[in-house]
């Protein structure tokens, strides 16, 4: 079987994705308290699944996601499990991959090239370059970047291709070592809608092909919101929700804050949670407006909305499916479930990131000695 075929089984393994009790707590800096910047969550994802992480400004999607994908910052410790399943590796590259927001190119090289010489990087060694043009045709057609295949990326002073065409080329160089597990985080920041539109269906068809995609994503449209198939709602550190995305409209009105007809559900979503619309409405009520206000009609302030959710999810038929869920999933036999860090082998939380900064370090030495090359060659 060739290396390509091999990737191809391997990424059909079914790896499923379990966190327990997760609380991370950052250390005190001048006699500040320590802060509690997740507050015990739990939950799960499984492939052919893709996650929606939303949650106002600071409620801790970041957090979750670099919980997760094991990159936490050193003057944070984590308690609680984190489990993967079906791989004997621990946090081996080829099972998980993290996406950040800002996109690191060099804006002289082409979408090919720079696709190219990351897979050179990032393969086995012993592929031949017939199967690299392979891997790299598939995923420029995958990623819809097979029209800008030969343009520049561009950068201050070099017109290249769009925020989103980036967006999706970074996603792709991600996609290269077929991950089981794939994080981004906000994926669609700076895009316009249909931009956005096109970066999330890419990612769902990634889904879609046997692997777990988790995002975080600030105030979705509504037409990105239904691509999504699970959805975490936080706020404050803490889970408001957690489940499948269509179900959440339904928890919202048993709640007792029903999304209003014609409302996106994300943002009505987000409205519940937000308490920076309190001193929005502080505000409109000195302005003599609060009489149309959305608190004045929900008669609560939306920090005593969130609290009421967030104890409304405790208690609901979403947490208990949760934890059955979770139960299922560390007692089935097959594949197995392996820890990949707990708060016993903290040391290895550091590796994503040692990883990617050495990832880098050497992609730029790569690419400084192609230029270099390039200019012995004129
Ligand atoms: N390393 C850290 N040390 C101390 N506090 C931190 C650290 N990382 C994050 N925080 C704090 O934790 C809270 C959650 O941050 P986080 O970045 O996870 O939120 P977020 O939901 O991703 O926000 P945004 O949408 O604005 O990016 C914030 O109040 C932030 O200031």
């Amino acid at each position: 079987m060739d290396l390509l075929a091999n990737v191809a089984v391997e990424n059909k393994r079914r790896v499923c994705l379990v966190w327990e009790d997760l609380t991370v707590v950052a250390s005190s800096v001048n006699n500040s308290p320590k802060r509690e910047l997740l507050k015990g969550l739990s939950g799960y994802a499984e492939p052919n699944r893709i996650m929606a992480l939303i949650g106002p400004s600071g409620s801790g999607k970041s957090t979750v996601l670099a919980a997760l994908a094991g990159i936490l910052p050193t003057n944070v410790s984590m308690t609680g499990n984190v489990l993967l399943n079906g791989t004997t590796r621990s946090t081996g590259c080829r099972d998980i991959s993290y996406v950040t927001q800002e996109d690191y190119f060099l804006g002289t090289l082409t979408v090919k090239e720079t696709l190219t010489y990351a897979a050179h990087l990032r393969l086995p060694a012993d592929m031949t370059k017939n199967e690299i043009d392979k891997v790299v045709t598939k995923i420029l057609a995958e990623m819809g970047l097979q029209d800008s295949a030969d343009s520049r990326l561009g950068n201050w002073h070099l017109r290249g291709i769009s925020s989103g065409e980036k967006r999706r080329l970074s996603i792709g160089i991600e996609i290269l070592t077929q991950p089981h597990v794939m994080f981004l985080d906000e994926p669609t920041s700076g895009l316009d809608s249909a931009a956005a539109f096109y970066v999330i269906s890419s990612l769902s068809n990634i889904a879609h092909d046997g692997r777990i995609v988790i995002c975080s994503i600030h105030q979705p449209s509504g037409e990105v919101f239904n691509l999504f198939d699970d959805l975490v709602l936080l706020a404050g550190g803490e889970s408001v929700y957690f489940g499948e995305a269509t179900m959440a409209v339904k928890f919202f009105a048993d709640a007792g804050f029903p999304c209003p007809t014609r409302k996106n559900p994300p943002e009505h979503f987000l409205r519940c949670v937000n308490s920076e619309f309190d001193s929005v409405a502080a505000l409109m009520q000195s302005k003599k407006e609060a009489s149309s206000s959305w608190n004045s009609l929900m008669k609560m302030t939306t920090e005593e909305i969130k609290s009421e959710l967030i104890k409304y999810y405790r208690n609901s038929i979403q947490s208990e499916n949760a934890r059955k869920k979770i139960r299922e999933i560390k007692q089935s036999e097959e594949p197995l479930v392996e820890k990949i860090y707990d708060t016993s082998r903290l040391k290895q939380l550091c590796t994503l990131t040692n990883r990617s900064i050495l990832n880098m370090t050497r992609d730029i030495g790569y690419y400084w000695l192609r230029i270099v090359f390039y200019i012995l060659n004129q």
